[in-house]
């Protein structure tokens, strides 16, 4: 049985200006334990569909099934219970900035009638698992963002759910503050077990942390799978494109020539025998647009970007794939 199903599930809002089809025939499975996530450019659904996991926002039609039950059976009252289990951190913090850090992940534990020791204990414990147990006395206008998106992980694990859901939670932070947040995501997933749904832009987060992902686009899943895999080898234009998006400095709208490939292997040392050797063997030059190297499931992968001439470039890529490059053609338009 998988922690979460989502069968079927669409959502239509109805507004002056019409229907907006937000989700269309979504079925998703995510297993316990995994890191899933959730990726696609602006209004392609992601949040609409991370509300409908709680039933924030229930589905027009579908189910969404946690461990075994259909939301869509249980009584207001057994959804605000089931609702427990399920977490959920945000991009904008949404901490109480009135009270102090320890108040703040008090707060969920005080609603619930735990009494006022024993959740100061927990809150103080929860604090130094996400590295803040000095800041206890502290307002979140006095922190940094990666300290306040710490106390808002602190605050939702206070319920000990058994799904966090965080829905753009890195967006506002710059690059080495995500890397901290993200680590601190998988330390999390790794010592409590918790499933963790990350809902994102951003290519990099679902490199650094997930396992798998679905890439979202007009409200409908383009492709689902194993990171390692799609990265590798994206099979739709939005997988393509947002894999693509994470390669600095290639200049490819510029570009209008159709002769663009992708290549990946995990041992980046290996591209440049390879290349040299693919010059030399050619007789002609390979152009390298970009190249980088990438941490996926803690496996170093190189990425490069290169420009092959028309004529040769079908000899070429064979030549790279004999050699264990994985090898994807970038279209790019013009
Ligand atoms: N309450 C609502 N009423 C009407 N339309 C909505 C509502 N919520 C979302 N939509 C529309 O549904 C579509 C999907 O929006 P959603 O916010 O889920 O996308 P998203 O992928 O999360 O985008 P972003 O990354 O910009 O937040 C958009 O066209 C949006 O305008």
């Amino acid at each position: 049985m998988a922690e979460i199903d989502i069968v079927n599930v669409s959502k239509t809002f109805s507004t002056e200006e019409g229907q907006v089809h937000a989700l269309k025939n979504v079925n998703l499975s995510i297993e316990k334990g995994d890191i899933f996530g959730i990726i696609g450019m602006s209004g392609a659904g992601k949040s609409t569909l991370v509300r409908c996991l709680n039933f924030l926002e229930r589905p027009t039609s579908g189910e969404v099934i946690v461990q075994g039950t259909k939301l869509s059976s249980l009584s207001e009252k057994e959804l605000r219970s089931e609702r427990k289990k399920i977490s959920m951190i945000f991009q904008s913090f949404n901490l109480l900035m009135q009270k102090s850090v320890l108040d703040n992940v008090c707060f969920p534990l005080r609603l619930a009638g735990v009494k006022n020791d024993e959740a100061e204990k927990k809150a103080k414990d929860l604090l130094a698992l996400v590295g803040l147990a000095d800041k206890a006395k502290t307002y979140p206008a006095k922190l940094s963002g990666g300290q306040q998106q710490r106390v808002a992980i602190a605050r939702a694990l206070a319920s000990d759910p058994e799904i966090l859901l965080c829905d753009e939670a890195t967006s506002a932070l710059d690059p080495a503050t995500t890397t901290q947040i993200l680590e601190l995501l998988k330390d999390i997933n790794e010592k409590m077990g918790i499933t963790i749904v990350i809902i994102t832009h951003a290519m990099n987060v679902v490199s650094d942390i997930c396992k798998h992902v679905a890439i979202m686009e007009n409200g409908e899943v383009q492709e689902c799978g194993l990171v390692s895999e799609i990265f590798a080898h994206p099979q739709s234009d939005v997988g393509r494109r947002l894999v693509l998006k994470d390669v600095k400095g290639a200049g490819l709208e510029e570009l209008k020539t159709k002769t663009i490939y992708r290549l990946t292997f995990d041992h980046q040392s290996a591209f440049e025998p390879v290349i040299a050797n693919a010059i030399l063997k050619f007789n002609t030059p390979i152009n390298i647009l970009g190249a980088t190297t990438k941490n996926v499931k803690n496996i170093a992968v190189g990425e490069m970007i290169v420009g092959l001439p028309e004529e040769q470039a079908s000899d070429i890529v064979a030549y790279f794939k004999e050699r264990g490059l994985a090898v994807e053609e970038v279209q790019i338009n013009g």
